[in-house]
């Protein structure tokens, strides 16, 4: 399956007078898994709800392999778009449910939407109405990667899942991202749990594209430090401190920003370890500068 080119370009949307994305531009290749991230009401549901053709844009073009989105049956048919709330049609049980949902998912597979009950423990003979939270969420999980949908999207539909659920939920998505491969986007604000399957990361800040970048890239962006915490604290000294844990004698630092030769020298000469940054660090950093910041 090739999934197709997502391209937004010059996207505005306003509820009432409210500007809640302003000047989109972004363009999203196709089976890639992409985090888009954001602080509370930054627009990521606003800005995935356009995209699915939930809502139309104020002004500005959505496209989906080159096709306006918006009122486009054969576009939408290639989308499947799970919210927190789980999308589940909630009047009959289980079962009756996933044969629902089977009927607007053209890839839909129902031995694995079997596997999947199985693996969520969900009851097929309970109304899902009925069903717990984590439940309900798992549901949506589901429907979401049984759809195989060219372009499946996921906005924090964890929401309520134990972490041993989440765990097989994110395990799921890439194991079978690798045997189909498509076009994920997951919304989540837990970043640390999933950071490892992104390709390319997103960066919302009150309705605008504050980033849009490789995750490996991102990462390059600073770099973490583990060692001696005196040693550690004089490496520091004159850069950016984005996080920082100590555990009896020895520290651990993020950094923000390149190293320099001699600091570069020193932590060679120290024998400090080092490592990639989480993009948890990274991403509170970038989303909680103050006007007038210049890093
Ligand atoms: N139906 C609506 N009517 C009016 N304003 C809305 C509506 N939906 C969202 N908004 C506003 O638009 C902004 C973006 O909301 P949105 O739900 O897209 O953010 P979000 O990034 O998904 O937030 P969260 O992480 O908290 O879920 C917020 O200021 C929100 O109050």
């Amino acid at each position: 399956m090739s999934a197709p080119d997502i391209t937004i370009e010059q996207m505005n949307l306003k509820y009432d007078s409210f500007p809640a994305l302003q000047d989109i531009n972004l363009k999203l290749e196709g089976n890639k898994i992409y985090a888009l991230l954001g602080r509370n009401g930054s627009g990521k549901t606003s800005l995935l709800s356009v995209l699915s053709s939930f809502r139309p844009a104020s002004s500005g073009s959505v496209k989906v392999g080159g096709e306006e989105v918006f009122d486009n049956e054969e576009a939408t048919l290639q989308i499947c778009f799970i919210r927190d709330e789980g999308n589940v049609y909630e009047e009959e049980n289980a079962k009756k449910a996933l044969a629902f949902a089977s009927k607007f998912r053209p890839n839909w597979d129902a031995a694995y939407a079997d596997q999947l009950m199985e693996k969520f423990k969900l009851p097929y003979n309970k109304k899902v109405s009925s069903f717990s939270r984590g439940m309900k969420s798992a549901m949506g999980a589901v429907i979401g990667l049984a759809s195989r949908a060219p372009i499946t999207i996921f906005d924090e539909a964890y929401l309520g899942m134990d972490a041993p659920s989440r765990y097989a939920f994110y395990e799921e998505i890439l194991r079978d991202y690798m045997e189909h491969p498509r076009t994920i986007i997951l919304s989540t604000h837990l970043i640390e749990e999933v950071e490892s399957l992104f390709e390319e990361v997103v960066i919302l800040d009150q309705g605008k594209i504050l980033l849009h970048e490789k995750v490996d890239e991102f990462r390059d962006k600073g770099v973490a430090v583990t060692g001696s915490a005196d040693r550690v604290d004089e490496i520091s000294i004159n850069m950016k401190v984005l996080s920082e844990k100590r555990l009896g004698p020895t520290k651990s630092v993020t950094l923000f920003g390149e190293l320099d030769r001699e600091t570069k020298q020193k932590i060679s000469h120290y024998q400090l370890e080092t490592g990639p940054v989480g993009l948890q660090d990274l991403f509170i950093h970038f989303t909680s500068k103050k006007e007038g910041d210049e890093s």
